[in-house]
């Protein structure tokens, strides 16, 4: 019966991203396109829980192993992969399958519930037992106790009743399913989770939990034995390196089970008959397994995978997968008789091997069997031992060799070292004439915004001056109104009291005509009695009647009297006395005339009146809504005068501010410098020094290479932390920049509509510039980019100047390649550097070769049969730092200067291509060295902007996924 392999794929965590394994409908796992693949038998998908995978794979053999049949079910994958939690459930209890399995274990022997073991119909004085142990480094710990630091491990027994045993291991019974699950939860947290050089110890150490069975079958009534095996395998990442490999890295105990489980799986898949004979002695584990590999049991392994796989360990794990899914074993049912069968199989071979080693121990019998038995294991440790040792001597003598080798070529080395400090020194020399130029500009952009600054602050004072003197106009017209208003009331008064006056006049002179008109009639009457009596005497005169003419006489005198009292009262009645004498003499008809003309004028007069009072009410209304918008325009002008006003101490606080800002970033260049001047000095007299001393004493030539790989170091760190700094500074500088042209086009607008507003309301006051003249030009702004790119020029030449000044200083001289190089200009400047750099890295690809070429004749002399090996020397570790650290500061100054991303996605790219010879001869894991150029770039970007990071992100991967193409292109190399 072969062993079931079955998969599943855990869901991703903590941002993992999703699943990028390749899986086929037919549940093919694959590890790369044409790479290892398998087909699973079932595959739990990443969706899937511990309850699934229970009730369908492993409850089934819950039933099995209580029918008396030993099962085994083992997790295998890669630490992290899930084995664990499928194993154990995690922190927040989630089951994991040895709690679900002891429950329905303890639930199917005791169906009611009621007491211990109460009996199922099938089974008889059933009783479990429980033990748990942990392989780590090749020494068995029992989970069960507390460990001790003394704790020496257990050994293993084989003994002809119940073949490889862990001898010593306390084993527990169990009467219930909690009390079963408390012990194997306190043993899980019994395991090693020591941090070693290698990663978590619990990595590389498996955990065996046996659950024995023993009952008496009521069907037969004969006793019965079974085994549950629960295993959590040693991760399977350590399966891609060579054994050899592995020996060598992380000693000969370390991974020894892990490699030795693969060992016998290829060995069980390749020898399929029952006649086979496998080694199992390769490891503690896999001699404890292998009933459980091979022998007696019902086996099912499940491969755990994450979602997101490295091909190389996904293939190792697939293979193995592959392997154990062809492996046989032989479960039968564990009845007496089978006990009994297997126990003398044991037992006879128990025999050959101590008759074995009774011949080879001369005849001495079973006591002699066993030392020799207890001295071969012992000598077989020590020997192991020994040859540990003497791997790792042998390693440390190749290493020893290639310093050697190394310190021949050390002036070489030295000489490209010291290139590369020169180099380097070019470079931060450039970097910091760049930062002075950058602060210079800095300094001039302050100086220019100072200055503007400065403008703005006089016309706004200009503004508020104007502003003033404007109010202090409206204030004169106000008080101009005032007076009219003052004018207007006393004309007010005045049309009054000569409306009264020419009431009064109306009044006299309507009496005047009434009265007149009573006169008129009177006279009327008079003139005709008069007219009857002048009738009358006429008549009488001619009758001639003498004493009649006395009467008339007498009426005469009454009329004349009459009309000489009449002119009296009329100028009685005129009042005043006015009336002139000659006026009171008038005639009737006169006075009449007067009157009329009286009349007339009088109607002119009130004409004239209402024409007034007309033209005075437009006037009052004219002036009062003047007056109103008067005030209005005052009180906005006021508030305007205020905003105006809080703007400016903005505005002069923030230039205060900037000024602050750039004194400090001035500081701390200034210090900076002289830091790094100093320090560059006392390198270059220590470098000097040392060199003299070698020179004339013979000095060491490692502890000079060590001391200018520290001082390389030294200098990198200092730079870095210099460029950080400032770059911290340039961003919060470029920040304030930012808030100040808000403020500044803030301004502006408050400026535009305020300029609005005087123009609506005071078209013959001046409303100030218009906005577009205070705006910058385009000119300004395009020129932005192009003094950019003279200032890179500028600094270029800057950097080359001080670099030959400081050769020259330090008594090199530049030579006439240098100084054409310096006239070259900023064309050459990228080109060049490209160049230096992959000189640099062509120099020391070549060095690899020699040193390969001189291993290999080293290993052809040598007897041993190990494998050649390939481990490149500190120098070029260092080599490549400088060089990644190169191709970073450039593409990052790019980045940063030109905030582009298209320079980024340049930079990121030459990160890449620039470092892939190194890529090529650096073996795997190294790699991580241009991944991380590319993602401080990235995290520099993320720092800029935050919508770029995907952007570059995508880049990235871009070009990382061209470098590996060149990679496999170009591995014949
Ligand atoms: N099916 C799952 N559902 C949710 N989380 C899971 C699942 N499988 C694993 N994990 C989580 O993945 C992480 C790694 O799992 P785990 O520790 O079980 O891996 P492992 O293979 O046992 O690793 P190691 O060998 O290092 O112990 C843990 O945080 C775990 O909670």
């Amino acid at each position: 019966m072969n062993i079931d392999v079955i998969g599943r794929v855990r869901p991703s965590i903590r941002n993992e991203g999703p699943c990028t394994l390749a899986i086929g409908s037919d549940n093919r796992v694959s590890s790369r396109p044409g790479g290892q693949s398998f087909v699973f038998q079932h595959l739990y998908q990443q969706g899937s829980s511990n309850l699934d995978v229970y009730s369908r794979h492993v409850e089934p053999m819950v039933d099995i192993f209580l029918a008396g049949y030993n099962v085994c079910f083992m997790c295998f994958g890669e630490s992290g992969s899930g084995k664990s939690f499928t194993l154990a459930g995690d922190s927040s209890m989630k089951n994991g399958l040895v709690p679900l399995v002891l429950a329905s274990l303890f639930a199917k022997l005791d169906p009611g519930d009621k007491f211990l073991y109460s009996q199922d119909g099938a089974r008889e004085n059933s009783k479990v037992t429980l033990r748990m142990v942990e392989i780590y480094q090749e020494k068995v710990r029992d989970l069960m106790v507390i460990p001790t630091t003394s704790d020496g491990g257990l050994q293993l027994r084989h003994t002809a009743e119940g073949g490889v045993e862990v001898d010593g291991a306390i084993v527990t019974q169990v009467n219930k399913a909690s009390e079963a699950t408390t012990l194997f939860r306190e043993g899980w947290t019994r395991r090693n989770e020591e941090m070693t050089d290698q990663g978590l110890a619990s990595n590389q150490s498996a955990v065996v939990l046996q659950l024995d069975l023993t009952y008496v079958a009521k069907e037969t009534g004969l006793p019965n034995r079974s085994r549950f095996t629960l295993v959590d395998l040693p991760g399977s990442e350590k399966l891609i390196f060579e054994s050899t490999h592995i020996r060598m890295r992380d000693g000969p105990l370390l991974s020894r089970a892990i490699v030795a489980f693969a060992g016998v799986a290829k060995e069980l898949s390749s020898k399929r008959n029952a006649n086979r004979v496998i080694n199992y002695n390769q490891s503690v584990l896999t001699r404890l397994l292998q009933e459980e590999l091979g022998g007696n049991c019902r086996t099912r392994c499940l491969v755990c995978m994450k979602p997101q796989s490295d091909s190389d360990v996904l293939a190792g794990t697939l293979r193995v997968a592959e392997q154990l899914a062809l492996v046989n074993t032989f479960p039968i049912l564990n009845d007496l008789y089978a006990q009994f069968l297997l126990t003398q199989i044991r037992a006879r071979l128990l025999k050959l091997e101590l008759d074995l080693g009774s011949d080879v121990g001369g005849g001495q019998g079973r006591p002699a069997m066993s030392d020799v038995k207890t001295e071969l294991q012992r000598v077989q440790t020590e020997n192991l031992q020994l040859r540990d040792k003497s791997e790792r001597l042998l390693y440390r003598l190749e290493q020893l060799q290639s310093k050697y080798g190394t310190l021949a070529h050390s002036k070489a080395d030295l000489n490209s070292e010291l290139l590369s400090t020169e180099e380097e020194k070019l470079k931060v020399g450039k970097a910091l004439v760049e930062l002075e130029i950058e602060n210079n500009k800095l300094k001039e952009e302050l100086e220019a915004q100072k200055f503007e600054m400065g403008n703005r602050i006089l016309e706004l004072e200009n503004q508020l001056l104007e502003a003033s003197m404007r109010a202090e106009q409206w204030h004169a017209d106000a008080m101009k109104l005032r007076q009219t208003e003052d004018e207007r009331k006393q004309l007010a008064d005045e049309f009054v009291r000569i409306k009264e006056q020419l009431l009064t006049q109306t009044r006299d002179y309507d009496a005047l005509v009434a009265k007149n008109e009573e006169l008129s009639m009177e006279l009327l009457n008079l003139v005709n009695t008069k007219n009857e009596l002048l009738k009358q005497r006429d008549n009488m005169s001619l009758a001639g009647m003498r004493g009649a003419q006395h009467d008339p006489q007498a009426e005469m005198q009454r009329i004349k009297a009459m009309i000489a009292k009449t002119p009296a009262e009329m100028a009685a009645a005129a009042g005043g006395g006015r009336g002139s004498s000659r006026r009171q003499q008038l005639p009737a008809e006169r006075r009449m005339l007067r009157t009329g003309e009286l009349d007339r004028e009088l109607e002119g007069l009130r004409g004239q009146y209402d024409k007034d009072q007309e033209k005075l009410r437009d006037r009052i209304n004219f002036l009062l809504k003047e007056l109103q918008d008067t005030r209005q325009l005052a009180k906005n002008r006021l508030r305007e005068i205020s905003e105006v006003k809080a703007a400016l101490v903005t505005a002069r606080s923030d230039a205060q501010q900037m000024q602050l800002q750039y004194n400090r970033c001035q500081h701390k260049l200034k210090d900076l410098q002289e830091e790094y001047k100093s320090r560059l000095g006392r390198y270059v007299q220590d470098i000097a020094e040392h060199e003299d001393s070698r020179g004339g004493g013979g000095g060491d030539g490692g502890s000079l290479r060590d001391y200018v790989t520290s001082m390389l170091a030294d200098l990198r760190r200092a730079h870095k932390s210099r460029e950080e700094q400032l770059a911290a500074a340039a961003q919060e500088f470029r920040g304030r920049m930012m808030d100040t042209a808000r403020e500044h086009e803030r301004l502006l607008v408050a400026h535009e509509s305020l300029r609005q507003r005087v123009l609506e309301s005071a078209p013959d006051v001046d409303p100030g510039p218009p906005i577009d003249q205070l705006r910058l030009t385009d000119e300004e702004l395009i020129s932005g980019t192009q003094s950019e790119l003279l200032r890179l020029t500028e600094e270029l030449t800057r950097a080359r100047k001080e670099a030959a000044n400081l050769k020259l200083r330090l008594g090199a001289r530049p030579d006439t390649g240098e100084r054409q190089r310096l006239a070259d200009g900023e064309a050459h400047d990228f080109q060049d550097l490209r160049r230096q750099i992959r000189d640099f890295n062509n120099s020391a690809l070549e060095e690899q070769l020699r040193e390969a070429r001189r291993k290999l004749e080293k290993q052809q002399r040598r007897p041993r049969d190990s494998q050649p090996l390939e481990r490149p020397s500190e120098l070029r570790w260092a080599a490549v730092d400088v060089a990644a650290a190169a191709a970073v500061k450039i593409g990052e100054i790019a980045a940063v200067r030109t905030n582009s991303l298209d320079d980024a996605n340049k930079s990121a790219r030459w990160c890449v291509l620039s470092h892939l010879h190194p890529v090529h001869w650096l073996p795997a894991g190294r790699p991580i060295l241009t991944h991380r150029c590319c993602r401080r770039h990235v995290d520099d970007e993320q720092l800029q902007q935050d919508d770029k990071r995907q952007a570059t992100t995508g880049s990235f991967h871009h070009w990382c996924g061209e470098a590996k193409q060149f990679k496999a292109m170009d591995t014949g190399l």
